[in-house]
């Protein structure tokens, strides 16, 4: 293996947060970055830079598409969406883009991550670069105006004109979107930070390069050892540092082989250990939901900006000041996970997503095989909470729906509901429709929590420094020491600046 390139900063993974990063400490001419992406550019590529084309991406060439292990309690067939492009998720999700709640970072702080308060935050949210608004007023579908309508007359929840205004206990309103409403072009961290930098001299991108492993020497990282799409493989040396920005599934995944991570797992696979690092793959997150759907009267008008424009909040516990329940509303029936279980699927319809904020249940990350390619277990341990949170809130959210269906102007849009159907009404049946027809809202996170050093699974510390081996840091939603109750992208976002303030510093 020849040592093909020496950078001071050695970037894996050019998506939501790797992108930030590349771009920001580029701004420094001094410094040289080498940003090493698995999967292709995204310039150029409307598939992947038109917004609502989104789910048309989700199963392609362009998605890494991960099974979960069995869900005894859940359903077993949920595929976890994660983008190979450049960009990474940020490339191919609905670009919903919340600031996290002060209570969240509070949070965070609370599980050891010091420094991370929202105060600490806020001016990471102020720098980034991303074109972020609530959906443009020609985006606003009528059905979607009238969700809203039906919310504040049944519920009695205001309005938000913009979620990220202030802070906010309850509400229902557009949601705010990063994205171009004239062109409808995703505001992408690629988008954003590296299409504007490319032409950087002392930036080097490495495009359908695979990262299969990170170099260990006297307990210092030294670089990666990389596979480009001509199946060669070389060494990228690192003179100051590796961060590895590959995402809640792949950077763990890459710890693993690397032999950094659980000893006794790494052992039993015949993996050689270079750090015990008990915490690699554990407190796997996530934003479980379930789904009522409807069918409509007649086809719907088009407006949209993504098809999921409009949500609901809502707040069920008064001891805590954000939000328990969340609903998407979206303009299509999707009935991926009703349809296997037997329920129609409408030529038009719209459907209400119920998820679980901060949900109870923990899940785990781990390898199956010593073989790089085999894709690592994700065990989720949905719904398996003692206290059974996760799943009444879902039910809770059906409850909730079906109000908001029965109601003006909404009711007048709806034929039926087609799944679960009106019939099913006890608490038993909708726990187990909930559970059997859950999805995921895409956000694992969590695999590399951060965390104080007294605290024996953590992965990285504050500053985000690996445990273990120096020379590296992690800087993806893997590193969240819990969910952060709104959608999770901006706080990838604000990891990507937070982790180029602390590399500079240094
Ligand atoms: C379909 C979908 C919709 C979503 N919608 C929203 C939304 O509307 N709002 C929201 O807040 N969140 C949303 N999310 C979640 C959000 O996009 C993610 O939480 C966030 O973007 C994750 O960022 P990341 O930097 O951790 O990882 P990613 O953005 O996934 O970046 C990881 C990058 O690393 C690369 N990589 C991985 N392994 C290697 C390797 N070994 N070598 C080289 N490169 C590698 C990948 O190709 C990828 O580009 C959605 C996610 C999906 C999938």
């Amino acid at each position: 293996m020849t040592s093909a390139e020496i950078h001071d900063v050695v970037i894996v993974g050019g998506g939501t947060a790797g992108a930030v990063l590349a771009a920001r400490l580029t701004e420094n001419a001094d410094r040289t970055v080498c940003l090493i992406e698995a999967g292709p550019s995204d310039l150029g590529d409307d598939r992947v830079l038109r917004l609502r084309n989104w789910i048309n991406l989700l199963g392609t060439e362009l998605d890494y598409d991960y099974p979960t292990t069995p869900q005894p309690r859940g359903n077993s067939n949920i595929r976890h969406s994660r983008a190979r492009v450049l960009g990474g998720c940020s490339s191919h999700n609905t670009m919903i883009s919340f600031l996290p709640q002060p209570a969240d970072f509070a949070d965070w702080e609370a599980a050891g991550a010091a420094g991370w308060g929202y105060e600490a935050m806020l001016p990471h949210y102020r720098r980034l670069r991303n074109t972020i608004a609530p959906v443009a007023e020609k985006d606003r579908n009528p059905i979607a105006k009238d969700f809203v309508t039906a919310v504040s007359t049944a519920l009695g929840i205001a309005e938000i004109e913009d979620f990220n205004a202030e802070p906010f206990d309850e509400g229902v309103g557009f949601f705010s979107v990063g994205y171009d409403p004239e062109t409808g072009i995703r505001s992408s961290s690629s988008v954003a930070y590296l299409h504007p930098v490319l032409d950087r001299p002392n930036l080097t991108l490495h495009l359908e390069t695979w990262v299969e492993k990170l170099s260990v020497a006297d307990g210092r990282a030294t670089g990666v050892r990389v596979r480009r799409p001509d199946g060669s493989v070389e060494f990228v040396e690192a003179r100051e540092e590796v961060v590895l920005c590959a995402g809640s599934i792949d950077t763990p995944r890459l710890l693993l082989l690397s032999g950094i991570g659980p000893a006794d797992q790494l052992r039993e696979l015949g993996i050689e250990v270079v750090a015990d690092v008990p915490g690699v793959g554990e407190n796997l997150l996530d934003h479980p939901e379930s789904i009522i759907i409807w069918e409509t009267k007649a086809p719907l008008p088009p407006e949209s900006a993504m098809d999921s424009d409009a949500g609901l909040f809502v707040r069920r516990d008064a001891g805590d000041p954000r939000p328990d329940l969340m609903f998407h509303f979206y303009q299509i029936p999707f009935c991926e996970n009703t349809a296997p279980l037997g329920y129609p699927v409408p030529e038009h319809g719209v459907c209400m997503t119920p998820n679980i904020p901060r949900p109870h249940s923990r899940g785990r990350l781990y390898l199956t095989s010593a073989d790089p390619a085999v894709k690592p277990a994700l065990d989720f341990r949905y719904f398996t909470d003692p206290d059974d949170y996760d799943a009444r809130t879902l039910v809770d959210g059906i409850r909730l729906a079906r109000e908001v269906a029965r109601t003006a102007p909404l009711s007048d849009w709806l034929l039926r509901e087609v799944a679960p159907g009106p019939d099913v009404t006890g608490d038993e049946e909708l726990s187990e429709y909930a559970r059997r027809a859950a999805f995921t809202v895409f956000h694992p996170a969590g695999t590399c929590r951060m965390g104080a050093a007294d605290d024996g699974l953590a992965v990285v510390d504050p500053e985000l420094r690996l445990r273990g081996v120096a020379g590296v840091r992690i800087a993806d939603a893997s590193v969240f020491p819990s969910m952060p109750t709104v959608n999770p992208m901006v706080a990838v976002l604000m990891i990507g600046e937070k982790a180029a303030t602390l590399i500079a510093k240094e």
